[in-house]
């Protein structure tokens, strides 16, 4: 196996290559430096492994060919070097490890998430956090996620299903600007149905309005509803006046044995529209804005430009399907780093919103500009009185910069041998 070794001079040929591109203009207006770029043949490629799968560390060593080196301040992960492909490995196929960024790891351990937690993941797609937040919880609390993109978050579901982690675990097609329902507690019902509901008809026909164990099999109903959705797709992401589209749930995400309009209450300016609730136990416990963003701090996929050609970064890195925000916009365009900021405040007052008093709330980003960083945070500080920045606890041994707003972190490439990633962690004070 050979090691690519960057010397100074091909690092600037390489980081020349971005010459004149919009990609170089927008760095210049953020004052990021382009030799970031260049460590990415330096810096180690991560994995996470599955929770009870460190046993099979060495034979998962002998398949990939490499010694797999412990992230001595994040537990459960690994670095490899970067040019170890681990996707056709077996280990990798079994759902014994996850491929996933330090820095994304450190994003949810920022949580300091507890047993019976109950998450909500707003921008979930594809899905490493998630997936990390279920393994977290193990066989308690629940995870809602959220994405806009149906296509994106049904990777997620595709993943949630391999690692066999989704019994808690709720995925919905919505917009997390404007998503609005409280976490379900799992139900004594189970779903099941007994002989005399089978021999009474108006039982059965009210149970057809309820959720039974999910599987990939939709009802005729539920197929027809989400036709609907797909069709109105074309023109708007999440169609306006649709509840959110249910694209996953499992047997003890609090979901089955429920009816449609259990399902769909909803959270009105931080209040239950139903009486009688306990308000604080429906909101949630834990908040992730793991926010859509430019990517620029993602240096491997900034990386995988040289092969497709810089030519295509307008169309991938905005692409059009992702978000309807960031659609045909340009990344060096001041209105798209408005746009782009507008959306992340209006993502974060939302997950904000939902999050009980008490509770905390993490929003990162891949982007290394202050803009779509200590910007936002500073805003959403100035419009919202009940929120506090928090010092993230587990951080003190982590390799990160700190950001410009005090307690606010920055992963880099080149302090942090990780991925680019800001976070910062919010609580909700009481009135
Ligand atoms: C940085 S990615 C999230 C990565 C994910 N947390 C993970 O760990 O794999 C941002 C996601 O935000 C989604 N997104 C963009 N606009 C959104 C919106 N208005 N509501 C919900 N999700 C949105 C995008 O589709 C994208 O999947």
């Amino acid at each position: 196996m050979k090691r690519c070794v960057c010397t100074e001079e091909v690092k600037m040929e390489r980081v020349s290559l971005t010459s004149g591109h919009a990609f170089l203009e927008f760095l210049r207006e953020n004052g990021l430096d382009p030799l970031i770029y260049t460590a990415a043949d330096s810096i180690p490629r991560y994995i996470r492994l599955k929770e009870g799968s460190e046993a099979d560390l060495e034979e998962i060593e002998a398949e990939v060919e490499c010694k797999l080196e412990k992230v001595v301040w994040l537990d459960g992960f690994y670095g490899l070097p970067p040019y170890i492909k681990i996707a056709k490995s077996r280990a990798y196929r079994e759902g014994k490890l996850y491929g996933m960024d330090a820095a994304s790891g450190a994003a949810v351990s920022a949580m300091n998430l507890s047993v019976g937690d109950h998450v909500l993941d707003l921008c979930a797609a594809p899905g490493a956090k998630l997936c990390m937040i279920l393994d977290i919880l193990g066989n308690s609390g629940s995870v809602t996620g959220v994405d806009v993109a149906r296509h994106r978050l049904a990777a997620c579901r595709t993943l949630v299903q391999k690692y066999a982690i989704g019994d808690r675990c709720r995925l919905f097609v919505a917009d997390g600007t404007t998503f609005s329902l409280v976490p379900t507690r799992p139900q004594l019902n189970s779903g099941s149905i007994s002989q005399s509901e089978r021999n009474d008809e108006s039982a059965l026909e009210q149970r057809s309005e309820t959720f039974r164990e999910w599987t990939c099999r939709r009802p005729w109903k539920e197929r027809k509803r989400g036709a609907k959705v797909m069709a109105s797709a074309d023109s708007e992401l999440v169609p306006r006046n649709e509840h959110p589209e249910l694209i996953f749930y499992g047997r003890h995400s609090g979901i089955v044995g429920l009816s449609r309009s259990e399902l769909y209450r909803s959270v009105c300016n931080g209040e239950v529209s139903l009486s009688g609730y306990d308000k604080v136990k429906l909101h949630f416990s834990f908040v992730l804005v793991d926010a859509e963003c430019t990517h620029d701090g993602s240096i491997r996929h900034v990386q995988k430009f040289e092969n497709w050609g810089w030519a295509t970064l307008q169309r991938r890195v905005l692409d059009a399907e992702r978000t309807d925000s960031l659609t045909n916009l340009q990344l060096h365009d001041f209105f798209t780093q408005l746009e782009v900021f507008l959306l992340q405040l209006k993502l974060l007052t939302n997950g904000f919103r939902l999050l009980k008093v008490g509770g905390s709330l993490v929003y990162s980003t891949c982007s290394l500009t202050v803009a779509q960083n200590e910007d936002v945070v500073e805003q959403f500080l100035k419009e919202n009185a009940f929120a506090e920045l928090q010092e993230i606890d587990a951080a003190k041994d982590w390799p990160f910069r700190s950001g410009r707003i005090p307690k606010t972190l920055r992963f880099d490439p080149l302090t942090s041998r990780t991925s680019g990633l800001f976070v910062a962690k919010f609580t909700k004070l009481g009135i």
